[in-house]
């Protein structure tokens, strides 16, 4: 059966990138005899401009009743200024589908360790996944208000939403390497001691899994200064957004990192974890290879295709051993490219059935 895609460009660098993974889609299609029923629809900014609104009725409609969603990014400054944002679009589209669980993985490539601009030394062989709570927590408590003196942000868990993305924790480091990092603040935070009472509890359940907690503050530090010392991160949902990005400094680029959000039942969205980066928008120097490998994640995920998510995450591989760079990851060597050159490349590679390669498992 055809499986159906909607597809959210957004804004910004959103519909670039957006290109680049339906263009290696087709690739997949057209190698492994799939057929993918894609449908665009508007979202975000460019949703506000003719809609009124970020998430139209008929998106979120479209999206419930298709099997994945893929999503590029929202936001620009033509947007920062009014009260009706396209990053709530983006909030509310994640709590609509319940995608509770957002996976979002950092491997460095073997052999790959110079596209960080931390020591090699260091990245190497450095391959962990953040599994991050993306439904709860403050950026959605109640009450958020706003008047001309004062702010309130509200932070808060119940015991089933920190029970849910923990038990997801341990079972993906069950078939890891078995160790679980918990990242809270529970020196200070009521909702952090909360937080690692059940990863207590959790913990006894899954006594083959190590456990580990840090502060944030430390875990910060720890991620850059030795990042192989992480199997699985679990943490709550502002901590996972901030960590998540400085984290993408380990494999290389923000515009590498892919993620893919998950709920108990319905389709996944899956969207690279950088933003709409209006600074390069419309320059071609957008590096599609979080938006390609979040449609891998798509693919491995949503659809169970796990040699077709493989061979997509070989071709990204083989194109940068092969040297082309986009800008982010350009150091001066190498081929420097466009974002549309970077996909014809992998493209190329993807649709070639390069039997004699080792198939990569590095994203879960
Ligand atoms: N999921 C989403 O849709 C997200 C949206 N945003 C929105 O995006 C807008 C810009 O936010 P920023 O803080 O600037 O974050 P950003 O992630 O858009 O950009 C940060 C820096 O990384 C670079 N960058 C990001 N993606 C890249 C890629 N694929 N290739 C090469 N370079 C890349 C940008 O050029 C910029 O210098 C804001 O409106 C923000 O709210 C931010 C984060 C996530
Ligand atoms: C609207 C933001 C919470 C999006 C973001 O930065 C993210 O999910 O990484
Ligand atoms: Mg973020």
């Amino acid at each position: 059966m055809k499986k159906k895609i909607t597809v959210l460009p957004g804004d910004g660098i959103g519909p670039e990138v957006m290109k680049g993974a339906l263009q290696v889609l087709e690739g997949v299609a057209a190698r492994f005899g799939h057929e993918f029923q894609t449908t665009e629809k508007r979202f975000g900014g460019t949703a506000i401009d003719q809609d009124g609104k970020p998430l139209p009725d008929d998106t979120l409609e479209t999206c419930k009743n298709s099997d994945a969603v893929l999503l590029g990014a929202v936001g620009g400054p033509k947007w920062d200024s009014q009260t009706v944002r396209p990053e709530q679009g983006l909030l509310a589209l994640r709590k609509e589908l319940n995608v509770f669980a957002n996976l979002r993985p950092v491997t460095v490539f073997p052999g790959l360790e110079n596209l960080s601009p931390l020591k090699s030394n260091r990245v190497k062989g450095a391959d962990f996944v953040f599994v991050r709570e993306l439904t709860g927590g403050i950026y959605f408590s109640e009450p958020k208000t706003r008047d001309e003196k004062h702010a309130v942000d509200t932070l808060s868990y119940t015991r089933e939403e920190i029970t849910r993305i923990i038990e997801k924790a341990y079972e993906l480091a069950r078939v890891r390497r078995k160790k679980v990092t918990s990242v809270d603040k529970a020196n200070v935070l009521e909702t952090s001691k909360l937080w690692r009472e059940i990863v207590e509890e959790t913990a006894k359940k899954y006594s083959d899994v190590e456990t580990e907690h840090l502060l944030v503050d430390y875990a910060a530090m720890r991620m850059i200064s030795s990042p192989s010392s992480f199997d699985v991160v679990v943490t709550e949902n502002m901590f996972g957004d901030i960590l998540s990005d400085e984290a993408s400094v380990i494999p290389g680029s923000l515009g590498m990192m892919p993620s893919a959000s998950i709920s108990q039942k319905g389709p996944g969205l899956y969207e690279p974890i950088h933003g709409s980066a209006p600074d390069i928008a419309g320059s071609g120097k957008a590096n599609p290879i979080g938006m390609i490998l979040s449609t891998a994640m798509m693919l491995r995920h949503s659809f169970k295709l796990e040699k077709e998510a493989a061979a997509v995450e070989l071709a990204v591989f083989e194109t940068l051993q092969a040297g082309y760079r986009t800008q982010d990851i350009y150091d001066g060597t190498g081929n420097l490219v466009s974002t549309k050159e970077m996909v014809n490349q992998i493209h190329f590679r993807m649709i070639e059935d390069s039997t004699s390669a080792t198939l990569l498992e590095v994203y879960v």
